[in-house]
C-alpha cells in the first residue's frame, strides 16, 4: 500500500513536474512569441525609421554629389533626368542613391514647383525689387546675374583649405540665408558660396524701406524719388585733404600720392638694374627673363613687371608652385593690370622648339628665358636664327609642325588683334621667304608668332580679315590636327563662359567616344551664359594632356564650375591653381576688400540721374508733367543731351585745371546701352560738335602689323590736337580692350550685372593711371544701380550737371561744399606754395553762399578732447552753430554729415597738432 501510495505520489509528483515543465514551456513558447512579435514590432519601427531617413538623406545627398561633379548639368535637387544621370561620372553614380520611379515623379512635381517659384524671384530681382531668398532656393547660378565676380577664399592654397572660411568671415548674408546657399554643394563646397554674397548682400544691405514694386512695374518712379532713394549710397565720407583736392583738381594731384603700389608706366624708372637679366626693380619686382628678353620689354616701353606678371611668370615656370595636381590657372587681378602680359610672358620668353626636329641642338644653347619646369621644352628667344628657322615655316599657317601650341580664346575679335598686337610688339620675327613654301601666301606673309583666328558655329574657322580665301581654307584645313595633335596650353582670356573649347577638339573627342552625348543641350550655346546645356554638348577634356589658363578679373562660381566640370574635378583646388598678385585682396575674409579688390583703386565712380524728359508730341502731355513720368521715347534723347553736357564740361574743367598750353585731348569712351552706337555718334556730331568719333576700327589698323604703338602713347590724329576723342564702342567688344589713355568712362544706362560694370568701367583707370566712369541712369534703373553699388562695395559720387542752377541742391551737393570749406580753411593755414584747392569760380561761389573763410576759432567745444560718441550726442542746432562758426556751411546737411563735418574738423586739429 505504502509503496504504491509513493508510486501514485510520485506519478504525481511527475506528472505535476510535467505540468509544470510544461507550463513553463508554454510560458517559455508565449514569452518567445511575445519577444518575436517584439522584435517584429522594433524591426519594422526601426526599418521604417531607416527609410525615413533615407528617404530624407537620398535627396540632400544626391543634390550634393550630383552638383558636385554634375551640378551644372542638374541645378535642381533631384537631378533624376536620364540626361543628368549619363552625364555623371561613375564616382558619382555609385554615390548616389538609385530613385524609384515614384520619387521621381514626385521630385518632377517638386521641381516643376520650385521653377515656378523660382522664375518669380528671379525676375522679381531681376526687375530689381528686393525679395528676400528667405525659405526659397535660387534658380542655377547660370541663371543668375551677376555671379561671375569673386574668388572663393584661398581656394588656391591647400594649407588654407578651411572649407566653410567664408561662412565663419561673416558675411551680412549669414543671418538671413544660410540655409539657403547650400541649394549646390552645401556639404562639399561652400568654397563656392562668395558668389550668393554677391546677390544677397544686394538684397540685405539695402536698406530702403519704400516698396515701390508697383510703381516700378508701372515706371512711375520719379526724378524726386529716384534722388531720395540713391543719397545714401552717395559717398558720404567728408574726404582728407588729398581726396577732397583730387575731386576737385583730379589732374593736378601728385600721382604719387595716390598710388601706393604705383608701377605706372608713365614714370621713368630710374632704379640701376644691376644685374642684365633682371627685368624689373631687383629688390621689388623683378624676374628673370634674361637679357634680350630685359631689353625687349624695355623697348616696348614696359620698364618693370607688374605684382601679377611676377607672380604668374614664377609660378607658370615652375610647376611646383602650383598648388593644384593639374597645372590648370585661374589668373585674377583687377581690370588693367597687366593680366596679359602675365600669361603671354611665360610663353614668349619660352618660344617652343619642340617641335622642331634640330631642337635638341638648338635648345642646348637657349635658356637664358625662366625655364624649367614643364616649359623646358620651350627654348629661348635669345637665339633668333634658331627661332626664326623654326618659326619661319610656322609663319604660314599650313605647317602644321609649329603651330597650335597655345590657343588663346578671347571674347572677341578685337582682343585678339589686341594680343596680337601686344606679342608683334614684342617678338616680331624678320621675314623671311626661303622657308614659305605656299604661293598664294606671298602677299600675306605673315611674320607673326601669334596668328589671329576665327571661328563661327560651324566650326569653321576663318583667316584673318584681309587675308585671302587660301588662307580661309587652309586654315580650316590644319584646325582639327592641330588641336588633336598640337594644343598644349589653351588660354581663356575674359572669357565669361567656357563655352568655346575649340571645335576641333569637340569634334576629336565625340568622335572618339561614339558622340551622341548630351542632346538635351538644345541650342543652349546659344542661350544667355552658355550654362549647362552648352557645355552638356561639349565633352569634358581631362585626358588631353592641356594646360588651361584662365585670366580675367572676375572669375566667380559658375565659371569656376565650368572649368571644374570640363576637367572632372571634384572640386576648385583640384581643376586648377589660383594666381593672384601678391597684394591683391580678392582671397581675403574681408567682405568689403575682397569686393573692391576687383576694380582698381585709382577709379572713380559717379553717376547722373537723369531729370524727367517731357515728350512735346505726347498727346498724354499734361497728364505726364504733372507726373513727372519720363516718356519712353525721350529718354534716349535726355540721355544724349546729358551726355553732350558731361563731356563738354568735363573738357572745359579740363582746359581749366591744365595750363592753357597743355594740347593732351581728353579721350572718352562712351557705351551707348541700348541707344545704339550711330545715333549716339550722330548725336554728338550734329548736336555736340565733336568731330574725333572714333570706334574700334581703328585700333584694327595698327594690329596686323609689327609696328604697335607703346602702350603709353595717344593714338590720336587731331589736327587740333585739343579736339576730344571720343570712342564709341558696344558693350559687348569691351571685355579686356586696353584703348590708348581712356579718361572717362561714360555708361548709357545701368549694365545688366555688377560683372558688366566691372568689365566696362575697367576701360579706364587702366594700369595705375587715374580714370572716372559716369552712369547716366534713369530713375527706374536705380535699384539696378543701387544693387551694383552693393555688390561692388563702391562709393559713387554724384556728378551734378553745372547747368543744374534751376536744381535743388541736394544734401549730397552742399557736402561737396562743406569739403570745399573745409578744405579752404585748411589751405589757408598751410604752406603758400600749396597747390589752390578751389577754383576763381567756386571760391566765389562760396562767397555767395555766404561761406566766409576765416581761421579764427572761436568755439567753446574743445575738438580735441571730444570723443566720437560726444560729438555725435550733440543736437543738430548745437552742431550747425559750431560749424558755422568754423565758417562751414551747414545748409541742408543732416545730422549725420554734420558730425562728420566736425569729426573731419577734430581730425585736422590733431593732425596740425
Ligand atoms: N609691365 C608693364 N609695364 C608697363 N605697362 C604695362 C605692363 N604690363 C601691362 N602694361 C600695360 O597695361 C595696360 C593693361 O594691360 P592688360 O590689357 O594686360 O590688362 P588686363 O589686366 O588684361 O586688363 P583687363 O582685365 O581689362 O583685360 C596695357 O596698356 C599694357 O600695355
Amino acid at each position: 500500500m505504502i509503496s504504491e501510495q509513493i508510486i501514485t505520489i510520485r506519478r504525481c509528483q511527475r506528472r505535476q513536474r510535467q505540468r509544470l515543465i510544461d507550463d513553463n514551456r508554454n510560458k517559455n513558447n508565449s514569452n518567445n512569441s511575445m519577444l518575436k512579435i517584439t522584435t517584429i514590432i522594433i524591426k519594422c519601427c526601426l526599418f521604417l525609421s531607416f527609410l525615413i531617413i533615407c528617404n530624407t538623406s537620398s535627396s540632400s545627398s544626391s543634390s550634393s554629389s550630383i552638383s558636385m561633379v554634375s551640378g551644372m548639368v542638374v541645378p535642381s535637387s533631384s537631378s533624376t533626368s536620364s540626361t543628368s544621370s549619363r552625364t555623371r561620372n561613375k564616382s558619382t553614380r555609385k554615390t548616389t542613391p538609385s530613385s524609384s520611379s515614384s520619387s521621381s515623379a514626385n521630385s518632377n512635381k517638386k521641381k516643376n514647383a520650385y521653377v515656378s517659384q523660382n522664375s518669380n524671384w528671379y525676375n522679381q530681382r531681376k526687375a530689381g525689387i528686393k525679395v528676400s531668398s528667405k525659405g526659397r532656393k535660387k534658380p542655377p547660378k547660370w541663371e543668375r546675374e551677376g555671379d561671375d565676380l569673386y574668388l572663393d577664399n584661398n581656394n588656391n592654397n591647400n594649407e588654407n583649405n578651411n572649407k566653410n572660411n567664408y561662412r565663419k568671415g561673416g558675411g551680412k548674408q549669414d543671418t538671413t540665408t544660410t540655409q539657403n546657399d547650400d541649394d549646390d554643394n552645401a556639404n562639399t563646397q561652400n568654397d563656392f558660396d562668395d558668389d550668393d554674397d554677391d546677390d544677397d548682400t544686394a538684397t540685405t544691405t539695402t536698406t530702403t524701406t519704400i516698396n515701390l514694386e508697383n510703381e516700378i512695374s508701372a515706371k512711375l518712379l520719379t526724378y524726386e524719388k529716384a534722388k531720395e532713394i540713391l543719397r545714401p549710397y552717395i559717398h558720404n565720407r567728408i574726404s582728407t585733404a588729398d581726396d577732397t583736392d583730387e575731386q576737385l583738381h583730379p589732374a593736378v594731384v601728385d600721382n604719387n600720392n595716390n598710388n601706393n603700389n604705383n608701377n605706372n608706366a608713365t614714370t621713368t624708372t630710374t632704379n640701376v638694374i644691376e644685374k642684365p637679366y633682371l627685368w624689373g626693380d631687383e629688390k621689388l619686382n623683378c624676374l628673370s627673363v634674361g637679357p634680350v628678353w630685359k631689353q625687349r620689354l624695355l623697348d616696348a616701353g614696359y620698364q618693370k613687371p607688374t605684382s601679377i606678371q611676377v607672380e604668374s611668370y614664377n609660378r607658370l615656370l615652375s610647376t611646383k608652385n602650383l598648388t593644384s595636381p593639374t597645372n590648370n590657372v585661374i589668373i585674377a587681378s583687377p581690370t588693367g593690370s597687366g593680366k596679359s602680359l602675365a600669361y603671354l610672358l611665360p610663353f614668349l620668353t619660352t618660344i617652343d622648339m619642340k617641335t622642331n626636329k634640330n631642337k635638341k641642338s638648338r635648345n642646348t644653347k637657349s635658356g637664358s628665358g625662366g625655364g624649367g619646369g614643364r616649359h623646358d621644352y620651350w627654348g629661348s628667344s635669345s637665339n633668333k636664327k634658331k627661332m626664326t628657322a623654326s618659326l619661319s615655316s610656322s609663319s604660314s599657317l599650313y605647317n602644321i609642325n609649329n603651330i597650335g601650341k597655345v590657343w588663346i580664346m578671347t571674347p572677341t575679335m578685337e582682343l585678339a588683334y589686341q594680343l596680337q598686337r601686344t606679342v608683334d610688339q614684342l617678338l616680331t620675327m624678320p621675314k623671311t621667304t626661303s622657308t614659305s613654301t605656299d604661293d598664294d601666301d606671298d602677299n600675306n606673309e605673315d611674320n607673326s608668332i601669334l596668328h589671329v583666328v576665327e571661328y563661327n558655329r560651324n566650326d569653321h574657322i576663318r583667316g584673318q580679315q584681309g587675308e585671302g580665301g587660301a588662307m580661309k581654307r587652309r586654315e580650316h584645313q590644319t584646325t582639327k590636327p592641330l588641336a588633336q595633335e598640337l594644343l598644349e596650353y589653351l588660354v581663356y582670356e575674359n572669357r565669361n563662359k567656357l563655352k568655346a573649347i575649340p571645335p576641333a577638339f569637340v569634334a576629336r573627342q565625340g568622335s572618339g567616344r561614339g558622340g551622341g552625348r548630351g542632346r538635351g543641350g538644345g541650342r543652349g550655346n546659344t542661350g544667355r551664359g552658355g550654362g549647362p546645356s552648352s557645355l552638356q554638348q561639349q565633352n569634358t577634356i581631362t585626358d588631353i594632356n592641356l594646360q588651361i589658363i584662365y585670366a580675367s578679373a572676375t572669375i566667380g562660381r559658375s565659371l569656376r564650375k565650368q572649368l571644374m566640370y570640363i576637367l572632372k574635378s571634384p572640386s576648385m583646388d583640384k581643376a586648377a591653381s589660383l594666381i593672384t598678385a601678391s597684394d591683391d585682396l580678392r582671397t581675403k575674409k574681408d567682405e568689403t576688400k575682397r569686393k573692391l579688390s576687383l576694380l582698381p583703386s585709382n577709379l572713380k565712380h559717379s553717376y547722373r540721374l537723369l531729370k524727367p524728359c517731357i515728350n512735346e508730341n505726347n498727346e498724354d502731355n499734361d497728364k505726364n508733367k504733372k507726373d513727372g513720368i519720363v516718356v519712353e521715347d525721350d529718354k534716349d534723347t535726355t540721355m544724349l543731351k546729358t551726355l553732350c553736357n558731361t563731356l563738354k564740361q568735363e573738357q572745359q574743367q579740363k582746359k581749366l585745371l591744365l595750363s592753357s598750353s597743355s594740347n593732351i585731348p581728353s579721350t572718352s569712351l562712351v557705351f551707348p546701352g541700348t541707344i545704339g552706337v550711330e545715333r549716339v555718334r550722330e548725336y554728338l556730331t550734329k548736336n555736340g560738335g565733336f568731330h574725333d568719333i572714333r570706334d574700334l576700327s581703328s585700333l584694327r589698323q595698327s594690329t596686323t602689323k609689327s609696328t604697335a604703338p607703346l602702350p603709353t602713347t595717344t593714338t590720336s590724329t587731331n589736327e587740333n590736337e585739343t579736339e576730344p576723342i571720343i570712342y564709341v564702342i558696344k558693350e559687348r567688344l569691351a571685355r579686356g580692350i586696353d584703348l590708348p589713355l581712356i579718361e572717362t568712362v561714360y555708361l548709357l544706362g545701368v549694365p545688366s550685372n555688377s560683372a558688366s560694370y566691372t568689365h566696362l568701367a575697367g576701360r579706364t583707370a587702366r594700369f595705375n593711371r587715374e580714370g572716372k566712369v559716369i552712369t547716366l541712369l534713369n530713375p527706374k534703373e536705380i535699384y539696378k544701380f543701387i544693387s551694383i553699388i552693393n555688390t561692388l562695395s563702391i562709393n559713387v559720387i554724384n556728378d551734378k550737371n553745372e547747368d543744374s542752377s534751376d536744381e535743388d541742391e541736394s544734401e549730397d551737393a552742399a557736402l561737396v561744399k562743406t569739403k570745399a570749406a573745409i578744405t579752404t580753411s585748411r589751405s589757408e593755414d598751410a604752406d603758400d606754395d600749396k597747390i589752390p584747392l578751389l577754383s576763381e569760380q567756386q571760391q566765389q561761389e562760396e562767397v555767395e553762399d555766404g561761406i566766409q573763410m576765416s581761421s579764427d576759432s572761436n568755439s567753446a567745444w574743445n575738438l580735441q578732447t571730444m570723443t566720437k560718441t560726444a560729438i555725435s550726442s550733440k543736437t543738430v542746432p548745437e552742431l550747425r552753430i559750431f560749424l558755422e562758426s568754423q565758417n562751414i556751411s551747414t545748409n541742408r546737411l543732416l545730422k549725420s554729415k554734420l558730425v562728420e563735418a566736425v569729426l573731419t574738423l577734430k581730425e585736422e586739429e590733431e593732425r596740425q597738432d
